[in-house]
């Protein structure tokens, strides 16, 4: 692997990048794809890998520069593992207030035994747009749907997401603690020893 000071964060979703850059350290710095492009690239695939490679890919492209790209979302077991790679369009693009008002609603007379959920994220790295061996890092983070919102950390789904670890919503985690327990910080975590920063 070669040696990385600088990776576009191929994501417009400022909660990740803060995340991200947070569990990266000062090692290696994450400049948002934001500052090259503000055009969204289509997510067309049909898996989170899927979708990672493409947003890596496309932002190595835009900017020149090695990319990371990270596909996340929630997948909820009464559900069959929905919204899932479609979690950010859940309530057609209204945003995350929208997508937690139609979870809370699909799931409103499911009880608590049934309503267990994962959060999903897949980290790709790519070293330029064409790589052909993307580094491919996953992790989950295993709990279950509130039936009520409840916190003011994180973004999108975190106030539905009951952390049995911590018994609260990952929304009223700290920061910090988020970091060390979430799908992403399991990710990340893998990253970091495939670059050698662990
Ligand atoms: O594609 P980019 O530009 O990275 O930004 P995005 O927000 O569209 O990101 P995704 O396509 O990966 O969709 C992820 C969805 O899952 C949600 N999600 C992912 N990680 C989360 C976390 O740590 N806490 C709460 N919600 C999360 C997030 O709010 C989105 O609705
Ligand atoms: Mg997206």
């Amino acid at each position: 692997m070669m040696n990385l000071t600088q990776l576009v964060l191929a994501s417009h979703n400022a909660g990740k990048l803060k995340e991200l850059q947070a569990m990266l350290g000062e090692a290696v710095q994450l400049r948002s794809i934001g500052e090259f492009s503000q055009v969204e690239p289509e997510e067309t695939g049909l898996s989170f890998v899927e979708n990672a490679i493409l947003k890596a890919r496309n932002a190595a492209r835009i900017s020149g520069l090695p990319a990371l790209a990270d596909d996340s979302g929630l997948a909820v077991d009464y559900l069959g593992g929905a919204p899932g790679i479609y979690s950010a369009r859940y309530a057609d693009g209204k945003g995350d207030a929208a997508n937690n008002a139609k979870l809370l609603e699909a799931l409103k007379d499911v009880p608590q035994e049934q309503r267990g959920a994962q959060f999903v994220c897949v980290l790709a790295l790519v070293r330029h747009a064409d790589d052909p061996l993307p580094i491919l890092c996953e992790g989950l983070w295993h709990g279950s749907i509130l039936f009520a919102a409840s916190g003011e950390h994180g973004f999108g789904y975190d106030p539905l997401f009951w952390v049995p670890e911590r018994n609260c919503s990952s929304a009223d985690l700290a920061p910090v603690d988020k970091n060390q327990l979430s799908h992403r910080a399991r990710a990340m975590a893998l990253l970091r020893q495939r670059l050698g920063l662990a």
